[in-house]
């Protein structure tokens, strides 16, 4: 029986070499220890709308940020990526929704050499037990912080809208500058109050946001006079999926015939 295969990191596959490396020593580079990048059926997908919905600006310098229970960013220039936010696993970037996001690798060492933990409680850690959840102790969902009262789950608001930023910040400096900015995914698509705090804090760098757009959910949230348009398009993952397999199908059975 055919299967078929569609990787989330390709792509990102023609990213800048500089981009794709990590500081580690050649041994390990050269057995693919190296950046891969997540997100990419979703990124592809945005970048063929961008083209139908502005085809100017997708020509340009844009930040999309995919931020749902997984949360990332990637840098396009023309629709193509040229550096993103998670790395060699899903784990690297922002902070989401029970993943770390970047934080200092020797955490993980002195918790297995100080702390006596077993490499599948550092993974359990990592990856589900820490982000908007690990902070808040509320939940994992932005919807429930935004309804609780706890302090702690205002805390964990706010250190995913500082963690984005930051990561925002990083890839506006491979892009050299910024044009545009899409928000995608669950709170990329849905939830203003988000947008907004990244946004504000990304000022510097020229973006201005209509807050009425903002909050009415309109396709394009900047204001005419900011320097930096910013979109908000909802990602179909899944259709790139079908797209990428019924070409390959058709061309199996053009080379058949
Ligand atoms: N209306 C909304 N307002 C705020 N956050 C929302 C809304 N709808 C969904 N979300 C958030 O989106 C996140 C899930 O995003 P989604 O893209 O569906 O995740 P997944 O990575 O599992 O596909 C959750 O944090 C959820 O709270
Ligand atoms: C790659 C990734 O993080 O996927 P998800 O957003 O589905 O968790
Ligand atoms: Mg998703």
């Amino acid at each position: 029986m055919l299967q078929i295969a569609c990787f989330d990191t390709g792509f990102h596959h023609a990213m800048p070499a500089i981009a794709s490396h990590l500081a580690l020593p050649r041994t390990l580079s050269d057995r693919g220890f190296r950046r891969y990048g997540f997100h990419g059926l979703s990124y592809e997908y945005i970048a063929l709308r961008l083209r139908e919905l502005d085809p100017i600006l997708a020509q340009g310098r844009v930040l999309a940020a995919h931020l749902g229970n997984g949360a990332s960013m990637c840098a396009m220039r023309g629709g193509v990526s040229i550096d993103t936010t998670m790395g060699f696993t899903a784990l690297d970037g922002l902070m989401m929704g029970t993943r770390t996001g970047s934080i200092d690798p020797g955490v993980v060492v002195h918790l297995q050499l100080q702390e006596g933990f077993s490499a599948g409680e550092v993974e359990s850690l990592l990856y589900r037990q820490s982000g908007l959840l690990g902070v808040s102790g509320v939940s994992s969902d932005m919807r429930a912080l935004h309804a609780s009262a706890d302090p702690h789950a205002a805390e964990a608001i706010e250190l995913f809208v500082w963690s984005a930023a930051r990561q925002a910040s990083a890839l506006i400096g491979s892009l050299e500058g910024l044009d545009g900015i899409i928000f995608t995914a669950g709170i990329g698509e849905n939830d203003p109050i988000i947008r907004a705090a990244i946004c504000a804090r990304l000022a510097w760098a020229g973006v201005r946001l209509d807050e009425g757009a903002n909050v009415s959910g309109a396709d394009v949230i900047s204001r005419s006079d900011s320097d930096v348009t910013v979109r908000v398009i909802p990602t179909d993952e899944e259709r790139m999926i079908a797209m990428h397999t019924s070409n390959l199908l058709e061309h199996e059975q053009g080379t058949d015939s």
